[in-house]
Order: C-alpha cells, then sequence, then structure tokens
C-alpha cells in the first residue's frame, strides 16, 4: 500500500486560535506528541494567534497548563526544547500590515513547510483565509479548516467557493477526526486485505450495517456552541456519513490516496436524500433547555437515528442505520455489518443471533465475529459466540491518536484521512431535506435511557447491536 510521502525537512505551524480550547485539547498534545515520537522533521516552529495581545513567555506558560492537562506525555527534559520554539503573535487581518509576514516569507524560502491551523470558530474561516491570501501567506501553504466546513449546503457553498479561489484542493485538509481513528482505517483492510470477509461485503450477504455512536456526555461545557449545532450536524452530515461512506466503498483499484478518495467520492454520489418522514428519528434529552446557554425552546436535536440508503448495486435496498445522541445509557463507536440468515441445511433456525462483523473504531479498535457454533454435547443445538481481537493487541502496537494522526498526515501531505469538496458537496445533498419545513420534532427522552423509541423501527428484527451496557453488542 502506498501513500503520498512528502515529509517536510521543516516546518513553520501558524495555529490560529491556539488559546482556544480545541488547540488546548487536541493539537498542542498532539504537537507534543510528535515532538515526543520523533514524527516532526528536524526544524519546526509553532507560531500561535489570537486577537489578544500575550507575549510569547505567557503563551509558553498558557501550552505548559494546557500540556499538563491534556496531554499523557510527562513534562520533563523535553518539554523545554518543545517551548523554546514557541511563538505568539496577534491574529492576521485583512486590512492591517500582519508582523509575522515578513518571518514567516523568510522561513517558507528557506524551504520551510508553511501550515496554517484554523482551530477558530467556523465564522472565522473566511475572515483568515481571506485575510492570509491578502498577505499572500498561502502560496504552497497547506491550510488545516476544523469542522464543521460549512453549517448547511448554502454555507458549504459559499465557503469551498472561497477556499478555492485562493488555494487548489490539494492545499486543503478539512479534518474529520473519525476518518483518522485507527478503527476506521481498519475497515477497508479488514475487508481487502481478508479473503474471510472481501466476499460477504454486499447486499447479497449484508442485511443491514448500523454504525452506532451513543454517548453517555453532557453538553453543558459547550451549551452554547452545541444548541446552536445540535447532533444531526455536529455528527451525521459529518463523522457518521464519513464512516458509512468508508464501509460502503466500491473496490478501489488500490489503496493509494487518489485511488481511496476516489471511491468515497462515488460512494457518497450514491447517497439518497434522506426522507426526514420515514427515514429519521430526533430527540431531545429531558433537563436540555434548562442548561445554561440553551434557549428555554430550543428544538436543537440530542439525538438522531437515520436510515439512509446508498443507491448502488453493491448496497441496494440494505439500510444504513445511523445513530449518534448525548446522555444516553452507554457508550460506544461501533459499525455493524448484520448478516442474512443461511440458506442451505440450517435455513430456518431460529434459535441464535444471525452472524455479525463488528467492528469498534474507539480507541486502537477491536473486531467482533458473531458466529453461530454447534453446543458441546451429544445434540446437535446451536449457540451463539463471538470471536474478538483487539487491534492494540496487535504487534507493533504504537497507535496515534486521531488528532495526531491527522496531523502527521498533513505534515506528510497524505489527503486519505481528510473530506473533500465533492463528499461534502454530496453530504450536503443528501442532508437537506432535514434542514427543511420536514425535519421533525424532536422527541423527548430521558438522560441515561438508549433515546426515544420511536428509533426502533428504524433497524431490522434484531434491534440495536449496541444495547447493553457500554460498548457491548447485545447478549454479551
Ligand atoms: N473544542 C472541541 O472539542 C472541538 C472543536 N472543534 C472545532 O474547532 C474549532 C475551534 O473550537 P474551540 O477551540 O472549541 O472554540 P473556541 O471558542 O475556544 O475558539 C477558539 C479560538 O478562536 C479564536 N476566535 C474566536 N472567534 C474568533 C474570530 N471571530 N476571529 C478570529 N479568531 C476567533 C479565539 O481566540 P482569541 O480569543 O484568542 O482570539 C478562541 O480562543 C471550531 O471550528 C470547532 O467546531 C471540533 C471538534 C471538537
Ligand atoms: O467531533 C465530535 O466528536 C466527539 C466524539 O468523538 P471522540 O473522538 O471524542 O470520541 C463528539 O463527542 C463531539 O460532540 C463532536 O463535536
Amino acid at each position: 500500500m502506498t501513500t503520498t510521502r512528502d515529509e517536510p525537512e521543516s516546518l513553520l505551524l501558524v495555529l490560529h486560535g491556539a488559546r482556544g480550547d480545541l488547540a488546548a485539547r487536541m493539537v498542542l498534545p498532539s504537537m507534543y506528541l510528535l515532538y515526543r515520537r520523533a514524527l516532526l522533521p528536524d526544524e519546526w516552529r509553532i507560531i500561535g494567534t489570537g486577537r489578544a495581545e500575550m507575549t510569547d513567555d505567557e503563551f509558553i506558560d498558557h501550552v505548559h497548563d494546557a500540556l499538563e492537562k491534556y496531554s499523557d506525555e510527562p513534562l520533563d527534559s523535553g518539554w523545554h526544547d518543545f517551548a523554546a520554539r514557541l511563538a505568539y503573535t496577534t491574529e492576521v487581518t485583512e486590512d492591517a500590515p500582519w508582523e509575522q509576514e515578513q518571518a514567516i516569507g523568510d522561513q517558507t524560502n528557506k524551504g520551510a513547510l508553511l501550515v496554517h491551523y484554523l482551530a477558530v470558530p467556523p465564522s472565522a474561516f473566511a475572515p483568515i483565509t481571506r485575510a492570509l491570501a491578502k498577505h499572500d501567506l498561502l502560496t504552497d501553504a497547506r491550510v488545516v479548516y476544523e469542522k464543521p466546513f460549512g453549517t448547511s449546503p448554502e454555507s458549504f457553498t459559499e465557503l469551498d467557493a472561497l477556499v478555492h479561489e485562493h488555494l487548489d484542493e490539494e492545499q486543503v485538509f478539512r479534518i474529520d477526526h473519525f476518518l483518522a481513528k485507527e478503527g476506521t482505517q481498519n475497515l477497508h483492510v479488514l475487508r481487502f486485505a481478508n479473503e474471510l470477509f472481501a466476499h460477504s461485503w454486499n447486499r447479497k450477504h449484508v442485511a443491514e450495517v448500523q454504525i452506532d455512536v451513543p454517548e453517555t456526555l453532557d453538553v453543558a461545557q459547550r451549551a452554547e456552541f452545541y444548541d446552536a449545532t445540535g447532533a444531526s450536524l455536529d455528527m451525521l452530515v459529518t463523522h457518521l456519513f464519513q464512516v458509512a461512506s468508508e464501509v460502503a466503498l466500491e473496490t478501489p483499484d488500490s489503496l493509494d490516496v487518489d485511488a481511496l478518495v476516489a471511491a468515497r467520492e462515488e460512494v457518497f454520489r450514491s447517497f439518497r436524500e434522506l426522507d426526514p418522514t420515514d427515514d429519521v428519528v430526533l430527540g431531545q434529552f429531558t433537563g436540555y433547555t434548562d442548561i445554561d446557554g440553551v434557549d428555554d425552546d430550543s428544538t436543537t436535536d440530542t439525538y438522531v437515528a437515520a436510515r439512509l440508503w446508498i443507491d448502488n448495486e453493491r448496497w441496494q435496498d440494505v439500510p444504513f442505520v445511523l445513530r449518534t445522541g448525548k446522555m444516553l445509557a452507554g457508550a460506544a463507536q461501533r459499525v455493524t455489518l448484520v448478516l442474512r440468515a443461511p440458506r442451505g441445511p440450517m435455513a430456518g433456525e431460529s434459535t441464535v443471533r444471525p452472524n455479525a462483523i463488528s467492528v469498534s473504531i474507539s480507541g486502537d479498535g477491536e473486531i467482533e465475529l458473531s458466529t453461530t457454533v454447534k453446543r458441546p454435547g451429544p445434540e446437535l443445538e446451536l449457540a451463539s459466540g463471538i470471536a474478538r481481537l483487539s487491534l492494540d493487541d496487535v504487534d507493533p502496537g504504537a497507535s496515534l491518536p486521531p488528532y495526531a494522526s491527522a496531523i502527521h498526515d498533513v505534515l506528510d501531505g497524505d489527503r486519505r484521512a481528510f473530506t473533500t469538496s465533492a463528499t461534502l458537496t454530496e453530504a450536503w445533498r443528501a442532508f437537506a431535506p432535514l434542514l427543511g419545513p420536514g425535519r421533525p420534532a424532536p422527541e423527548p427522552y430521558e438522560p441515561g435511557s438508549w433515546g426515544p423509541a420511536a428509533a426502533d423501527r428504524l433497524v431490522g428484527d434484531e434491534g440495536w447491536w449496541v444495547r447493553g451496557d457500554g460498548d457491548t453488542p447485545h447478549g454479551d
């Protein structure tokens, strides 16, 4: 399997929104981890930006605090070397000179790779892009955009046009960290590298696909953002659609980046527009509107379950049932292919569960195969058994968390784990009916439950594969 490896000799990362929550939780700890694993070029620097003034030393203290809180790596002698490469400056704007322009130009003239990471609210993507273009800081640069990249088909189209006015698609890295998860990346390896699975991956053998990300998390820490977003924008049109495309890929000619991305784009074109009446259930947990920062009459969805249809030969009539929600009874990130009942001499045996290929995409990932076996004993009695392979048992297991993996890919110029303009265009097309007058009203559900019972009609007779406590298929 080849990748587009294009490792730079030196790096200048401009981290826009460096004092924000995402920078503290994900970006800075990821850079520290990459540094400690010797996965950064020998020469590198981070320039953090923000709208307020701050000295370099204050920024270094801020980064230290963030790493203490959010990094698992020790702040030992390596920290001092890391800190020596940090600087801070006020944010670039369109209508004023920027003090960093000359310094950045000097670095890039010497061959440094310039990466702008926009860890800022989506409303700031356009002004910062324009400002960077105005100061000629986009030529040959790579630009990382956080999610959501647009909040409606219209705002996506507008942002996409602006971005393409100044950047080639190859320069643009739109993060969807679910694509960077080890477990997600294992989906196509599992399928294409194992004859055992390759032939089952179609409508002939698969009755239903469930992509299930229930969460126990509350939203009180980010109420303002969440109330303006909701589960379907935060998770469905983004992560769950991307994972669905990863499951549903047509077989690419190779696993090269271009072939893989093209296969993902192709399957997105087959996504049928959601039918909000028949195929979508929204929910809101009881007590949501009492949270500070949430409107008293908010109709924001904190839960969504949707049946997605993929209109191509491989998946015609196979429902892809996608579910996620906050404050649910258990947490999981699981893709399950529920297989059809066997034909032949054992057809009609109804005492056991269906076969299933179930992949946990959280952490390092785990594969479970639900199989039917003979119960030991003199009679021919059937039983269900689950074979499990935890991917952190695979040698050598040195995985990177999704954000570190995504940043590493940006440095390598490897775009396989990023969304593209084409996939997002199709995602918004398929999702658009849920933004219209047909959007169902969210149904109430109790915190700690599995969400509105109405969603049970979206899955087959076996129900939700995840329905125990925690990340556990039912019956475990
Ligand atoms: N936090 C998280 O866990 C996740 C966040 N994201 C995405 O990451 C991005 C950043 O999120 P998060 O860090 O939580 O958000 P914050 O609200 O913490 O904003 C990040 C920083 O952006 C700067 N900023 C805010 N408004 C503007 C503006 N209008 N122009 C320029 N800079 C601005 C602020 O810095 P200053 O005041 O110093 O200028 C702020 O510290 C968002 O797109 C979000 O959707 C995605 C997944 C998870
Ligand atoms: O992007 C988001 O993802 C998280 C779930 O992802 P994880 O990798 O942290 O498990 C979700 O909780 C959050 O609402 C959403 O914005």
